[in-house]
């Protein structure tokens, strides 16, 4: 089948290559340029594990293209991803105006039966609102499905290749017998493609979202309480995430949740429920909550020093808002290190894939290292914000020699607090109790 992917940030790029992967003819169409020159040069512009190799492969089988021509890209698509941004505008509801623009310009483009599918995280209503304006310029039939996606960076081939469900929003069985087909190779497993209406789509991808959301806020919030009663947080995760109703995934307490999406989609929930005269009182508290998280180690790392930070030097693990992406879109770290900048503090740090991305946003205010030792080497104190593997088991002996004193805070939980007594470590974490070596 012949595809288009209109947008080629993470959702398109992932959409684009696993569909010609199943043997489809892709084009991703991009106005920026620079990205489609480096894609047609076979560079893959963002960092995700195995994406690539089948990016390559595609490439060399001639089923997958790259061009900035809408209207060239578009030529004999049987269906048309729209792949496109829908960033906060600036009352928090989510911007349309990248959506509303293409789907205007398609209009007097399509040439026969297209089925266009909205694939970004757009609010309720969106569907028709791109129907309409397809349907000012259009002098064939079409029909514009939503279909929500539910990737993870750092494991989106997974998610996509495997979804646990493929959720399609539409009303016309035409446009169902496509999708159906074009999904089969990817639900051979079993797991589900579920039809629905537009709508229910639509608000099936904000509700995914906003619960996963409110489901880490809630570990935040028991992680706190354990702070104050002497409880673990982690023995507590244990003890509810037996129980399959409530499910062991997504109960790691930590500094926040980040990322491109869930802080966007909470967001423009509260405001789709705003517009409608509803108040969504649960999802202001958290997202409340999570930027009061997100100052948690902060507000330690204030309390021991007693206020003054002016002329210590933080070590810090982590600046991608969670391991295996280069992503730093509302990471916590970008929070915690400007904060640090702010009260005097000086900056070493390592990522394995996000350095190149902050550079952009702190420039040389902090230092960026080679290694995890590197940025430790004379520093104060260790921040931990981003879960890389790497730093899951370091040679203490080599950190201990790096760094100035034996303290960490960290916002991921890496150690177990009883070996960082043992090895003497004055050690804060998320939820448990504090060691002081
Ligand atoms: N990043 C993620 O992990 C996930 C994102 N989503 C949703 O998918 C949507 C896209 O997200 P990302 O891929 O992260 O976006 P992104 O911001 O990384 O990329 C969007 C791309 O669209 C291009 N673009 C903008 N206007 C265009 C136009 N008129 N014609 C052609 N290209 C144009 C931009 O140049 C950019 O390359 C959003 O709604 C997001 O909420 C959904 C699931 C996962
Ligand atoms: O709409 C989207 O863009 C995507 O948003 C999230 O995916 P993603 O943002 O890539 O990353 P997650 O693994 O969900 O992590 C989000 C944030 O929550 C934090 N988190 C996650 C899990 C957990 O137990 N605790 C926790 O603090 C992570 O550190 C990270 O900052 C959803 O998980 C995807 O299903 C969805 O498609």
């Amino acid at each position: 089948m012949k595809i288009a992917v209109v947008g080629t940030g993470y959702v398109g790029l992932v959409t684009g290559t696993c569909f010609a992967e199943t043997g489809n003819h892709v084009t991703c169409i991009d106005i920026d340029e620079k990205k489609v020159e480096k894609l047609k040069n076979k560079v893959m512009p963002i960092y995700e594990p195995g994406l690539d190799l089948l990016f390559e492969r595609n490439i060399k089988q001639g089923r997958l293209e790259f061009t900035t021509s809408l209207s060239e890209g578009i030529k004999g698509a049987k269906i048309i991803f729209l792949a496109l941004p829908t960033p906060p505008g600036e009352d928090g509801s989510a911007d349309l105006k990248y959506i509303l623009g293409v789907a205007n310009d398609l209009g007097p483009l399509l040439e026969e039966y297209t089925v266009i599918v909205d694939k970004s995280t757009v609010p309720v209503g969106t569907a028709e609102k791109v129907t309409a304006n397809i349907k000012k310029g259009a002098n064939v039939d079409f029909d514009v499905v939503s279909n929500p996606e539910f990737l993870r960076e750092g494991v989106a081939l997974d998610d996509f290749m495997k979804p646990d469900r493929v959720v399609i929003g539409t009303s016309s069985d035409r446009a169902k017998k496509i999708m159906d087909d074009l999904y089969a190779p990817l639900v051979r497993q079993g797991n589900p493609i579920i039809v629905m209406d537009e709508k229910s789509a639509e608000l099936t991808k904000y509700a995914a979202n906003s619960f996963l959301a409110t489901k880490i806020t809630f570990m935040n919030e028991i992680a706190n309480m354990c702070e104050l009663v002497g409880a673990d947080v982690d023995a507590v995760r244990k003890g509810v995430g037996t129980d399959s109703r409530i499910g062991k995934r997504f109960l790691f307490a930590g500094i926040g949740y980040g990322g491109s999406c869930f802080p966007k989609d909470v967001q423009a929930l509260a405001k789709s429920a705003k517009e409608v005269n509803y108040d969504f009182e649960i999802l202001t508290a958290v997202m409340n909550k999570n930027e009061s998280q997100k100052m948690k180690l902060i507000d330690r790392i204030k309390t021991h020093y007693n206020g003054d930070l002016s002329g210590k030097t933080f070590a810090v693990w982590g600046l991608a808002f969670k391991p295996y992406t280069d992503d730093i879109r509302e990471a916590p770290s970008l929070l915690n290190i400007q904060e640090l900048l702010a009260a005097g503090a000086k900056i070493k740090t390592y990522d394995p894939e996000a350095m190149e991305n902050v550079k952009e946003v702190f420039g040389d205010q902090i230092e960026f290292c080679n290694d995890e030792y590197d940025a430790a080497q004379n520093a104060d104190a260790l921040l931990i914000m981003t879960e890389w593997p790497v730093f899951r088991t370091p040679d203490f002996a080599k950190l201990d020699g790096a760094l100035k004193s034996k303290l960490i805070f960290d916002g991921r939980n890496l150690y177990n607090t009883e070996t960082m007594a043992e090895l003497g470590y004055t050690y804060h974490s998320i939820g448990r109790a504090t060691i002081n070596g």
